[in-house]
């Protein structure tokens, strides 16, 4: 059994009166790409919120390789993100006034270690060779989420987390950009959590499972 990457137990989250969910527990290991089902508004963003520790849950923990996120303060927080985690979202958040390659670059800069080799190594194994000198806007849709999946990875983050990232593809490019998620996960030996409400979305994942207000379930494997 490879290591526990990601051990989220017990995690509940209400706003007033209402439970978003609750119960919520999700293992996932090294190189291991899970999916969660669920449909709109049922809490999905606000569970990837939690586990990056961008929102506080109400009751449990999530851990991160030992990592209590839950517990710890801001600056703590902030510090391990910067570190261990990568975020890829549906759209927008790849910056229009750089280029491609300062797009991927840019985690490395934050944390003071510039590598330009490992931003082309990056883009190459995502398929966009040449490209880094391009803006975003001379690129596809799937291009610039494949930009945004080397961005997320550049600085071998233990833990990704996706949310919704082929929402605004078509299913050609969707799939692209999802088979380059699986790669690159496994590639670099990252937890990688995607959210989505799209069933042909989960097709690609080790693991399917579905967030609902009272818990997560397994759910069987969509057909490829
Ligand atoms: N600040 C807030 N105050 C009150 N309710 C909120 C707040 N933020 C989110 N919610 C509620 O929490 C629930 C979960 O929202 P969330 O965005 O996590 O769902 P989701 O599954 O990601 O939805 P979608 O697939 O549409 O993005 C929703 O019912 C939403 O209305």
């Amino acid at each position: 059994m490879s290591e526990v990457v990601l051990d989220v137990r017990g995690l509940a989250r209400r706003y007033g009166e209402a439970a978003v969910f609750q119960g919520v527990d999700l293992q996932v290991s090294r190189g291991e790409f899970v999916a969660i089902l669920g449909e709109s508004g049922v809490g999905k963003s606000t569970l990837l919120n939690c586990i990056a520790g961008l929102d506080r849950p109400d009751a449990g923990e999530v851990r991160v390789l030992g990592f209590d996120i839950t517990h710890a303060d801001e600056a703590q927080q902030a510090h391990w993100r910067r570190r261990h985690l990568g975020f890829v979202f549906q759209a927008f958040h790849v910056l229009p006034h750089l280029t491609v390659a300062q797009n991927v670059a840019l985690p490395l800069m934050l944390l003071g270690e510039p590598d330009d080799g490992r931003v082309e190594q990056a883009l190459r194994s995502v398929g966009l060779a040449g490209l880094g000198s391009r803006l975003p806007q001379q690129l596809s849709g799937g291009q610039v989420q494949r930009v945004a999946i080397a961005r997320a990875l550049i600085h071998r983050p233990a833990l990704l987390l996706a949310d919704e990232p082929t929402g605004n593809l078509d299913p050609g490019s969707a799939r692209q950009v999802l088979q380059a998620l699986r790669e690159q996960t496994r590639e670099h030996g990252a937890a990688c959590v995607l959210v989505t409400h799209s069933r042909a979305a989960a097709g690609v994942a080790d693991r399917v499972m579905e967030l609902t207000v009272s818990g997560m379930n397994d759910v069987a494997r969509a057909p490829h």
